[in-house]
């Protein structure tokens, strides 16, 4: 990354959420959000009980939904005022998303699913600053998957590998912004310790910021910041 993309990375708060409120159709408690504040770089570590909205409000800052009260900026831009198409778009240049079941594309080779992004947008694909091939087979061997394995179709590997796939597809093209829904809670301990400090690194040398959502409190001391939903304290 050039350092002007460093510097307008630390110009204004990556995300900033106020007042949000989300009801989903057919509930009738609505879920109610703490602000969040985080800088440009910096990784937040989110957790609570189950039910407490956790992944909710990662579907929010990811814009797949909408709040119906409050407000949401990413990078400065006001997505909660979006409409879905500019939502979508803004996605795919500026947010890599890893889900609790990863979301790869099941008939597509594990090079194919990584440079998927790059295809979707042209800032992602001119960020990675070489051919598309040539970024995520660097991120698969930094994130250690056999060579051998680069061009089998996802449902061949592993869940360990699935996952770190996922996570290069989200690393590609150093978007501003991560969101990882439980990724980790399909791994033993020491793939789940060795996962999150790739993740971590790899995301620290792109600047990116990290909104990571797990049950699981002893991970909290490899974030900058922890919120908790649901009144835990
Ligand atoms: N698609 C949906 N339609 C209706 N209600 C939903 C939907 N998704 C989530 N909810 C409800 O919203 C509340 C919060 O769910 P959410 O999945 O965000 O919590 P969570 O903290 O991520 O839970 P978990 O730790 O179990 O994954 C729950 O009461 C859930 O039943």
């Amino acid at each position: 990354m050039n350092s002007s993309t460093a510097t307008a990375r630390s110009a204004c708060p990556a995300i900033e959420t106020r007042d949000l409120m989300f009801r989903w159709p057919g509930r009738e408690q609505p879920l109610v959000f703490p602000d969040i504040s985080l800088a440009a770089g910096e990784h937040l570590f989110l957790h609570g009980p189950s039910g407490t909205g956790k992944s909710t409000l990662l579907g929010l800052l990811a814009g797949m939904q909408t709040p119906q009260t409050g407000s949401i900026s990413l990078l400065g831009q006001q997505t909660s005022a979006m409409r879905a198409g500019a939502r979508d778009r803004f996605r795919a240049d500026h947010m890599g998303v890893i889900f609790q079941q990863f979301n790869l594309v099941p008939y597509l080779s594990a090079l194919a699913n990584v440079t998927l992004p790059c295809r979707l947008s042209a800032l992602r694909r001119a960020r990675a600053d070489r051919h598309p091939d040539t970024a995520a087979s660097e991120l698969l061997k930094e994130l250690g998957i056999p060579e051998s394995h680069w061009h089998h179709g996802v449902t061949e590997l592993s869940i360990g590998q699935q996952q770190r796939v996922a996570a290069a597809r989200a690393l590609i093209g150093a978007p501003e912004i991560i969101l990882a829904d439980e990724p980790t809670s399909a791994l033993d301990t020491d793939n789940r310790d060795r996962f999150l400090d790739l993740l971590l690194t790899l995301a620290r040398e792109r600047q990116c910021s990290v909104v990571f959502v797990s049950h699981d409190r002893s991970l909290a001391s490899h974030f900058h910041h922890q919120l908790a939903l649901g009144g835990t304290p």
